[in-house]
This record gives structure tokens, C-alpha cells and sequence, in this order.
């Protein structure tokens, strides 16, 4: 009897909290992604964080504070659905909530990613009295999945920036409600954008980034 319990006990022991071939996998790709973007000058000062989901419980996400341009293995992380650190005592993105957030309510989704520049967020203070940025017939649109026209008006939310996790991502909640996109702005923040894996998640962000950049710039000429 003392036996069986010890012996089961051991087998628990060892059973690893996730899929370590997995998880290194998707560090990987973090990694790469997150160079890349680093580089656009995307995510100044450590800002930004980057996850893909680990299947129903986990996702691999970025450590908080790390330098993104230069991120190794070591610097990404597993939590599970509600933020909690899983088989490390390092400290998740300060945003993880917002992350987990998107997994939980769409299944679907496979990555999220979040960058800090310029275009993002001049766009996001811009517009943060009307809670939304009104993008017109685009061509681009065809690369946000479910388009297939640029015939159309696309309304990218802007929600409140706040430091309470629970505030924000309650204001998330009221402005994905009833809408269908790929993204979110936070006024002064940056931009939220996700896919059903990393790349669609890049494809999203790179297209809003673009359409932006082209509002910020008519409105210029307008003046
Ligand atoms: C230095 S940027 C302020 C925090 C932030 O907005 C961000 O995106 C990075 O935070 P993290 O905890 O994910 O490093
Ligand atoms: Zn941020």
C-alpha cells in the first residue's frame, strides 16, 4: 500500500507541467518575431510582450522588463490561462492578463502580440476621445482575415490606458463586445493585435500599423 502511494506520488513527480518541445518551439518563433519588430523601431526601451498559446491550459510569453531586441530562450516564459507562472519563479509580462485574456475568449486565437511605436501610438491618443479609429477602403484590409474587399469600414477600438490589469481588461471586454477585429489600440500605449498563429498575428499587426501610418499621414495632408 506504502508502496503504490510513494510510486504514484514519484510518477506525479516527474510528469512535466508542460510540453517542453513545445514550449521551445514557440520561444523560437518569440524570438524571431520579436527581433524583427525590435528593429522597426516597434518596441523601444523594453516595451512591447509577444505570446503564443501552449494548447487549452498554457502560453509561452515574454518575461516583464527584458530588452526585446535581444531576447534568448531563458527570457520566455509559461503561464497558464490566469497568468499564473508555471515551473519558474521569473515574473510575466506586466500585461500577461491582457494576453490570457484574448486566449480565454477566443479559442481560436494562437498568438498576441503587442508593439509601442510611434505611428501606434500617436493614432491611439489621436483618437482616444472617439474610442475608435475609422479606416476606410484600404486595400490592406484583404490582409486581416475574414476581408476580402476593400470596399468596407473597419473600426479599430481604442480602449483607456490603465496600470490596473482588471480595469483594462474589463474596458477590452466592453470595446471587443459585439465587434469583429483583429486588434485594439491603448491611448498612449500601443496596439494589441493577434492571429490564429504568430504569423497571422505579424500579418494583423504589420496591416494596422500600415493603415495608421496612412490615416496619420491624410490627416496631414488635410490640415
Ligand atoms: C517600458 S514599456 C512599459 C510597459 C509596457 O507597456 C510593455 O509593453 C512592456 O512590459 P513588459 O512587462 O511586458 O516588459
Ligand atoms: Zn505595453
Amino acid at each position: 500500500m506504502w508502496t503504490a502511494t510513494a510510486s504514484r506520488y514519484t510518477l506525479r513527480m516527474n510528469t512535466p507541467a508542460f510540453d517542453h518541445t513545445l514550449y521551445a518551439g514557440c520561444a523560437a518563433q518569440i524570438i524571431s518575431h520579436t527581433r524583427e519588430l525590435a528593429a522597426k523601431g516597434w518596441m523601444p526601451a523594453t516595451a512591447g510582450n509577444f505570446s503564443i498559446r501552449m494548447g487549452a491550459e498554457h502560453a509561452a510569453i515574454t518575461i516583464s522588463g527584458k530588452d526585446k531586441a535581444r531576447l534568448s530562450e531563458a527570457d520566455i516564459m509559461v503561464v497558464d490561462m490566469q497568468n499564473n507562472p508555471v515551473a519558474t519563479h521569473h515574473r510575466p509580462s506586466a500585461e500577461a492578463a491582457l494576453h490570457t485574456h484574448l486566449y480565454r475568449l477566443f479559442p481560436e486565437v494562437g498568438a498576441v502580440l503587442h508593439t509601442h511605436s510611434p505611428t501606434q501610438t500617436i493614432s491611439s491618443l489621436l483618437y482616444a476621445r472617439d474610442g475608435q479609429v475609422l479606416l476606410r477602403d484600404y486595400e490592406l484590409f484583404k490582409a486581416l482575415r475574414g476581408h476580402t474587399t476593400h470596399e468596407a469600414e473597419l473600426a479599430l477600438p481604442v480602449v483607456p490606458n490603465a496600470q490596473d490589469m482588471d480595469v483594462l481588461t474589463a474596458s477590452v471586454d466592453k470595446a471587443l463586445a459585439g465587434r469583429d477585429t483583429w486588434g485594439y489600440l491603448i491611448a498612449g500605449h500601443g496596439l494589441y493585435a493577434w492571429g490564429r498563429d504568430i504569423n497571422e498575428a505579424r500579418r494583423h499587426l504589420e496591416a494596422f500599423e500600415f493603415m495608421l501610418s496612412c490615416d496619420l499621414e491624410l490627416r496631414k495632408l488635410q490640415r
